[in-house]
């Protein structure tokens, strides 16, 4: 069944028995190792206009939490960068661990950090998120690490709104969040072709990593785990380890847009 999820039984190990395409050529995520990136005078620097008044609503899926878009014009949008054309902001979502020595998907020389932010954005040359999903160039996923320091004023707004997505399929409103105030200071970045992190795994991602971190408190990393996998009424499961792990490189190379 499709019912794949980060547990023993339906876990990152279990996903090519439905989606085959876990073992493919161009994997998300990796371990970069800064000394192998190659640095690309040609890289520009990432351009991110991200509009609050398109900001939907704050939802649990089961697998995270996520901020949803309105994805209907150019409002927010990325653009330049290792990318060519817009593409349009459609959700953010974040992936973390048990503890605070885990829970990033992309990992740096082997490291990981307690989460990791995918601002996931979509090529506009398409008419929708769902059909350039399977398009090579159709999807730019943004990554930023979180790491344990200072309170984060802009993730406690999305803390703020947990009680009322506790569970798996709740909902509720969420205007007017800026997501640019979830970027470091230093956009420089790391990219390379890859795909999505989670079933259907689909290889139409240029990612886009963040070499600066920002930084969420160790109080505020124990209200991520205070969510639920599970839905009202079921066995109360935390969501917690929804990462995958690194993947094989494949011969792909990495590119730095700094020296
Ligand atoms: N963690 S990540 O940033 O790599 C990531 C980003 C988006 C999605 C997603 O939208 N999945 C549902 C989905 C919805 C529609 C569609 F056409 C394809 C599709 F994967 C999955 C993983």
């Amino acid at each position: 069944s499709h019912a794949w999820g980060y547990a023993a039984n339906n876990g990152p190990d279990k996903w090519a028995d439905s989606f085959p395409i876990a073992n493919g050529p161009r994997q998300s995520p990796i371990d970069i190792v800064p000394g192998e990136a190659s640095y690309d005078a040609e890289l520009k620097p990432l351009v991110l206009k991200y509009d609050p008044s398109t900001c939907l609503e704050i939802l649990n899926n089961g697998h995270s939490f996520q901020v949803t878009f309105v994805d209907d014009t150019d409002s927010s949008t990325l653009k330049d960068g290792p990318i060519s054309g817009t593409y349009r902001l459609k959700q953010f979502h974040f992936h973390w661990g048990a503890s605070d020595d885990k829970g990033s998907e992309h990992t740096v020389a082997g490291t990981k950090y307690p989460a990791e932010l995918h601002l996931v954005h979509w090529n506009t040359k398409y008419e929708s998120f769902g059909k350039a999903a399977s398009q090579p160039d159709g999807l730019a996923v943004v990554g930023v690490f979180l790491k344990i320091g200072a309170k984060n004023a802009s993730l406690q707004k999305l803390i703020d709104a947990f009680e009322s997505i506790k569970t798996q399929g709740r909902q509720s409103s969420f205007a007017n969040f800026n997501p640019a105030t979830l970027l470091p200071g230093c956009l420089d970045y790391w990219t390379y072709d890859g795909s999505l992190t989670t079933p259907p795994l689909l290889e139409s991602v240029t990612w886009i990593v963040c070499k600066e971190p920002i930084s969420v408190s160790s109080e505020q990393m124990g209200k991520f785990r205070s969510l639920l996998f599970s839905a009202e009424g079921e066995a109360e499961s935390c969501m917690v380890d929804n990462y995958r792990p690194p993947q094989p490189l494949k011969g792909r190379s990495v590119r730095a847009s700094f020296k």
